[in-house]
């Protein structure tokens, strides 16, 4: 490919959201040091929206903390967002990397990501006060179109997060993520915490983005919740990806023993009557 820059200008609009390369991350030291990640590569297409599954202590967080620069990978590893390279940053390096708000996430449990003494408007507007870019009109009317994005009623606003239900909160905690504009969200058992109403509607919203500009990496113990929302799914055993394909060749024609082990004990794929 051509260089399509202008001197001191890169053009990271071209660059795929994610490439991770030989990924491998250690967790302890001396004795109980353990190698949960071994090898891992895949990449993430600019848009593209990719599920990572496998069981609990696979190493699916891993991987997103990987991302996020949360922990530090082993000599050799490779992480790039958009083209920047996230392996080996110094502190400051990292803080500026995630105010720049590249890649933003989203966990479990939305009381995570959400300050309990904040308003939820308050909450969606931070990261962009954060950057400091817009100015006070401009934020407020961001977060305005970020709540109905979201489909939540601009009129929460004024709401702290423990008045809203479970499904509320994770929609502000998906408009937070999303106001930067980030070119890749990860998404951490986002529905896990949720009931099942709640499930299947923050599905939808994800599903949703989809053909957005931003790049989904939906990590989930359950194919089920994927497999509406992902073009291509990546199935991880004991920090290995044993298997990568489109969404639909996995759910349908699953290749590896482990992805039908998966398939045979997620919830969802039965209650699709997939499997009895
Ligand atoms: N800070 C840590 N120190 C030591 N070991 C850790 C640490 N964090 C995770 N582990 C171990 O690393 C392995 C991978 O953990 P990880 O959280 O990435 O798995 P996971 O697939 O996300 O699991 P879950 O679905 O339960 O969240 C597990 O064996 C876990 O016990």
């Amino acid at each position: 490919m051509s260089e399509l820059t202008t001197p001191g200008l890169t053009v990271p609009d071209l660059a795929p959201a994610l490439e991770v390369r030989s990924l491998d991350v250690h967790y302890g030291r001396g004795r109980s040091r353990k190698k949960v990640i071994d090898q891992v590569s895949f990449t993430v297409a600019a848009g593209e929206a990719v599920g990572v599954i496998g069981e609990t202590g696979s190493g699916k967080s891993t991987i997103a903390r990987s991302v996020l620069g949360l922990v530090q990978p082993d000599a050799g590893s490779s992480v790039r967002v958009a083209g920047r390279e996230v392996t080996g940053l110094s502190s400051r390096a990292l803080r500026a990397f995630r105010r720049s708000g590249v890649v933003q996430y989203v966990f479990q449990d939305p009381q995570r990501s959400l300050d309990p003494d904040v308003s939820v408007g308050q909450s969606v507007a931070e990261p962009l006060l954060i950057q400091g870019v817009l100015g006070r009109a401009a934020v407020r009317d961001a977060v305005r179109a970020q709540f109905e994005q979201v489909q939540l009623d601009p009129a929460f606003a004024d709401r702290f997060p423990a008045e809203l239900s479970g499904g509320q909160r994770q929609r502000v905690a998906i408009a937070r993520a999303l106001v930067t504009k980030p070119r890749l969200l990860i998404l951490d058992e986002p529905v896990s915490a949720l009931d099942s109403a709640n499930r299947v509607r923050i599905l939808e919203l994800l599903g949703r983005l989809r053909g957005a500009d931003v790049a989904l990496l939906f990590i989930s113990h359950d194919l089920g919740s994927v497999a509406g929302v992902t073009d291509r799914t990546l199935v991880l055993y004991r920090g290995e990806l044993v298997e990568v394909n489109a969404t639909s060749r996995i759910v349908n024609e699953p290749a590896h023993p482990y992805t039908r082990a998966l398939i045979g004990s997620a919830p969802t794929m039965r209650a699709k009557g997939t499997t009895p």
